[in-house]
């Protein structure tokens, strides 16, 4: 019998007879893969689940520990949902078009993590407000927040940047790895403990996957000087999306996550306006600023109804709040220019006799 508190379960007051605690390791369609103390079962949905619509924000996922009805033969039940402990969720925009809240549903992605590793790459586009983003994210999921710097071989001195996020949280842990050379990652082991569930929030490219593998190298390494001395023990690591390093820590690697991973504020804008955006092209000057200029598509849809102005004035506002945050971007990481920006702004309000509005 498998223990599933190794999974990181812990026992609730009184299980229903009949029903086997367990822990979603997969999902693929309706069809679940279920870690339970009798091994790993394949199960789906009781019909109760789909009944109701409204239900649809505690259809299991990845990481959440369900109760079910066993099945020797088939699939098993799954009947409940136990309350999660942490949770990611995504606006899903199925079936309906984008940019339209009212009929934005939640959708979530990867639950019960005890630790969610925000990765940012020290090399190119180091960016602390993007960390931060990620970080207002994490805190509202319930985990526990650790922001890992990656690549930390492509940088001559990581300590800067380091002070920097170190100042901008300092609430929140901070390591600088390098996932080619193993160095700092021996900092990441109070985190992988027996037990506890992992996520990795990063954009594409940062180095989740390198970092996953040299985890899982690390520890295969570890595990096989222990075989060398005790020669029991197989480590197995299956290719779930909820899975478990040799060392007794899971991982949870969702499509979903990936999905959160990329998210970026141009990235979003882009994905939710391509209505507004269509009419750029038509535009008579490629630089056209949609304020006035000759030919403008932008000016011309609006005037006869074809775009609707307040798609324009909320696409407007986003890419404002987009540019703002950009501009914090190298408001933290440059205090030089910005003082310079300050400076220079402040001559420019003097000759214009005030703020201009
Ligand atoms: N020099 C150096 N390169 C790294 C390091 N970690 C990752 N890389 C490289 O960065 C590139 C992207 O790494 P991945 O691990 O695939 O990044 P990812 O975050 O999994 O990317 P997605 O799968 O697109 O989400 C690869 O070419 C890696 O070899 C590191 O510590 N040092
Ligand atoms: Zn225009």
């Amino acid at each position: 019998m498998m223990d599933l508190k190794t999974y990181g379960y812990t026992e609730i007051e009184a299980i229903p007879d009949g029903l086997l605690p367990g822990r979603v390791t997969e999902l693929r369609r309706e069809r679940f893969t279920v870690m339970t103390e009798r091994g790993e079962v394949t199960a789906v949905l009781k019909g109760a689940f789909y009944h109701n619509v409204e239900m649809r924000v505690d259809f299991p996922c990845v990481g959440d520990f369900v109760l079910l009805y066993y099945n020797e033969s088939g699939d098993s039940l799954i009947v409940t949902v136990l309350p999660r402990r942490s949770k990611f969720s995504r606006a899903d925009y199925s079936g309906h078009a984008v940019g339209y809240a009212k009929t934005v549903r939640e959708q979530v992605v990867a639950t019960n993590f005890d630790y969610v590793f925000i990765l940012s790459s020290l090399n190119l586009d180091f960016n602390v407000t993007r960390i931060m983003r990620y970080l207002t994210q994490v805190r509202q999921s319930g985990s526990q927040p650790v922001v890992i710097l990656t690549k930390a071989d492509l940088v001559e001195d990581y300590t800067l940047p380091l002070a920097e996020v170190t100042q901008s949280i300092p609430d929140v842990p901070v390591h600088a790895i390098c996932s080619h050379t193993g160095q700092g990652m021996n900092e990441l082991s109070p985190y992988l403990m027996p037990g506890k569930t992992v996520v990795f929030l990063g954009m594409s490219g940062v180095g989740k996957s390198s970092l996953l593998n040299a985890l899982i190298e690390q520890d295969v390494m570890r595990v096989q000087a222990i075989r060398e001395v005790d020669s029991r023990g197989r480590h197995t690591t299956t290719h779930r999306q909820l899975f478990m390093l040799p060392s007794g820590t899971m991982v949870i690697d969702t499509p979903g996550m990936r999905e959160l991973g990329l998210f970026d504020a141009g990235e979003g804008i882009r994905a939710s306006f391509t209505d507004v955006e269509e009419w750029f092209p038509q535009c008579r000057f490629t630089d056209c600023r949609h304020q006035g200029e000759p030919g403008c598509a932008v000016l011309a849809a609006l005037a006869d109804g074809s775009l609707p102005r307040e798609r324009w004035v909320y696409y407007v506002a986003q890419q404002h709040e987009h540019k703002y945050v950009q501009d914090k971007t190298s408001y933290l990481i440059n205090k030089r220019a910005r003082k310079k920006t300050i400076a220079m702004s402040s001559k420019q309000t003097k000759k214009n006799g005030g703020w201009k509005k």
